[in-house]
């Protein structure tokens, strides 16, 4: 077996002049936790629309699984499950009726039986049965998780999946994801959270100002001080000035 899941090299974008990914290389072994962690825009979000299809790179490659991600997506497509930055759902469909469409376009034949251990597991009994305009912000991004593992992908893709989810959602969502890499599955995350990676990942990836800025394993990027002041130490050149902000204070 191919021991690297995703094998990304001088991946590169611009909108308009401001470059926003920067000679990004990136490398996911097989069966592993992959975090990738940076600054509000600091380019993660960029490099995974481009790893998933969804932004076309100005330069770079993409080996996914074996699969030139650039070049086929239809095979990339089949090996990937993707939670995007911003869910643009069908609002009036419900989270089960999304699944069920997306299993339909996947030509997935058990559909109602995994979309029903889907629902069950992440916590959507009653989510999956609210239209999607309706749902809030974390029942919308389990049932985008949900979306992205009905077709079993062998590697999972996902922007900021902890964001405004509750604890126990937070709780079966790992679980959920540690199954899925346990059983030989792949998982790169964004967060910003340092605790989760430290948690939860293997390897980690820094990304600060569109370029990669450390990269390895968690341990050995955090070193003695741990992630978080390791974090601080990376990209702190840009951290919030020292204004005092007297007129906010009362009296
Ligand atoms: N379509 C676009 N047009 C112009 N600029 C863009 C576009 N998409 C992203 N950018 C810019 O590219 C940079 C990287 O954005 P990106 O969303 O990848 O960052 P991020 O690391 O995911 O940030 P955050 O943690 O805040 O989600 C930002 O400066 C952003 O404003």
């Amino acid at each position: 077996m191919d021991e690297t899941a995703l094998k990304i090299r001088g991946l590169t974008k611009t909108f308009g002049t401001y470059r926003a990914v920067d000679q990004v290389d990136l490398t996911v072994r097989s069966g592993t936790f992959h975090g990738m962690v940076g600054p509000n825009g600091a380019g993660k979000s960029t490099t995974i629309g481009m790893t998933v299809g969804l932004i076309s790179p100005d330069a770079g490659t993409i080996d996914l699984l074996g699969a030139d991600a650039l070049a086929d997506r239809p095979r990339a497509r089949a090996l990937t499950g993707v939670l995007p930055d911003g869910l643009d759902f069908p609002e009036r469909l419900t989270g089960a009726e999304l699944l069920r469409y997306c299993a339909g376009l996947r030509g997935i034949r058990d559909a109602a039986a995994r979309i029903g251990e889907l629902i069950e597991v992440l916590g959507l009994v009653k989510g999956a049965a609210t239209p999607l305009a309706d749902c809030s912000t974390g029942t919308r991004k389990k049932v985008g998780l949900a979306q992205a593992l009905l077709h079993a992908p062998r590697l999972l893709v996902l922007d900021e999946p902890f964001e405004a989810v509750d604890p126990v959602s937070a709780a079966a969502i790992r679980r959920v994801l540690r199954r899925f890499v346990a059983g030989g599955g792949t998982t790169v995350l964004s967060t910003h959270s340092m605790l989760l990676v430290e948690q939860l990942c293997d390897d980690v990836t820094v990304i600060h100002q569109g370029r990669v800025v450390a990269a390895g394993p968690v341990s050995e990027v955090a070193g003695e001080i741990g992630l978080e002041e390791r974090f601080v130490e990376l990209v702190g050149a840009d951290a919030p000035g020292s204004a005092d902000l007297s007129w906010l204070i009362p009296g």
